[in-house]
């Protein structure tokens, strides 16, 4: 008998016909309420399942006494519960790497476009507000040359920070859980505590996971440490910000700008005040969007996938 997966994103044709070949599958596109029942019912029989962007919850999975492996089409794994998976002794896999450059990509555009203020100045010009030669109304301020604070040098961390040093001769601040000599060599890179980094840096970037550890890292203390020309780029996750203290310090001028990829609930509910604000960059979430890159990720998902079911080794296990 074949395993049954349940895929909850939907997949390139070419994977999709992968995946029939092989398993009984149950196909969900994206699961809404009108359809999430049905997903909790498929789930009860399914060996593995594959699908990004949904909490998946422990009661779901309390129901699928067969599984064995949940294949995320994402680094990030926050959308799960990593002990309950360890308990259960069930794998989770997820895709680092091959979404790291087009992140970087992403974090760079809200660097550049929030110090230069594109988005806003786009916008001026297509209103027809383009009358006579510019003037300091619309100035920005200087990327190449400033200082960058990562908060989270890992992977994407890391080609932020190699865009930045190579390309903008920008001396490059960080803070991890602990030093990483290799990358202080090759990027001339200076480990300080999160304090210093907040203090000192022209950009603060943060590219962390969402742990429990990292949770609301970042609020009204942090935001009132930084430099009031500081820009702050949050490209990771929502939830390791009081977003509620971002909007305070962006609205009271204590920091010059944001540019987010991500918040506390996505898709940013309309009503939010950082749709009102000129010096935010508001992105919906699209660090790996590229046709290329979400390609990759779902090849490797499904590599993930079929090798946990196969009771092959796992490329990428994060449990
Ligand atoms: N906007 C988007 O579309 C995307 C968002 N992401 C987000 O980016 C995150 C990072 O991805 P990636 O770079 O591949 O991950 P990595 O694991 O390579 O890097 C994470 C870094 O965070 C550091 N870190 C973890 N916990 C802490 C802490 N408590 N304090 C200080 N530093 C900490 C780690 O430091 P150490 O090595 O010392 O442990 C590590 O250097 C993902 O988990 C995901 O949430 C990823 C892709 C796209
Ligand atoms: O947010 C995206 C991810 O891959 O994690």
């Amino acid at each position: 008998m074949k395993q049954r997966v349940v895929v909850y994103k939907k997949l390139p044709e070419a994977l999709a016909q992968r995946l029939q070949s092989e398993f009984d599958v149950s196909w969900f596109d994206r699961v809404t309420e009108a359809n999430r029942a049905d997903f909790i019912a498929a789930l009860k029989t399914a060996h593995g399942m594959i699908g990004a962007s949904l909490p998946i919850t422990n009661a779901m999975l309390e129901g699928a006494p067969e599984l064995k492996i949940a294949s995320t089409i994402s680094v990030g794994v926050d959308n799960f519960d990593l002990e309950y998976f360890r308990q259960r002794g069930l794998m989770l896999a997820h895709t680092p790497g091959v979404l790291t450059e087009a992140t970087a990509d992403t974090i760079f555009a809200l660097i550049l476009s929030t110090a230069r203020r594109v988005v806003e100045l786009a916008g001026y010009v297509k209103a027809g507000q383009w009358k006579g030669s510019i003037g300091e109304a619309q100035f920005g301020v200087n990327v190449h040359g400033k200082t960058l604070g990562l908060i989270g040098m890992g992977r994407i961390g890391s080609a932020v920070a190699r865009r930045a040093h190579h390309g903008f001769g920008m001396p490059i601040l960080y803070h991890n859980t602990r030093p990483n000599p290799e990358t202080e060599r090759e990027l001339d890179a200076r480990y300080v505590s999160k304090e210093e980094l907040l203090a000192q840096a022209d950009f603060v970037c943060l590219m962390l996971p969402l742990t429990p550890a990292t949770e609301r890292m970042i609020g009204a203390r942090e935001f009132g440490m930084m430099k009031r020309s500081a820009i702050f780029i949050n490209a990771s996750r929502g939830r390791i910000v009081d977003e509620a203290a971002l909007i305070r310090a962006l609205q009271d001028k204590t920091i010059y700008g944001a540019g987010l990829d991500v918040f506390e609930v996505e898709p940013l509910p309309v009503e939010s005040p950082l749709l009102t604000l000129s010096n935010v960059v508001a992105l919906p979430h699209i660090g790996s969007a590229t046709h290329e890159t979400r390609l990759a990720m779902a090849e490797l998902a499904v590599t993930n996938l079929i090798a946990g079911l196969r009771g092959e080794p796992v490329p990428h296990l994060a449990v």
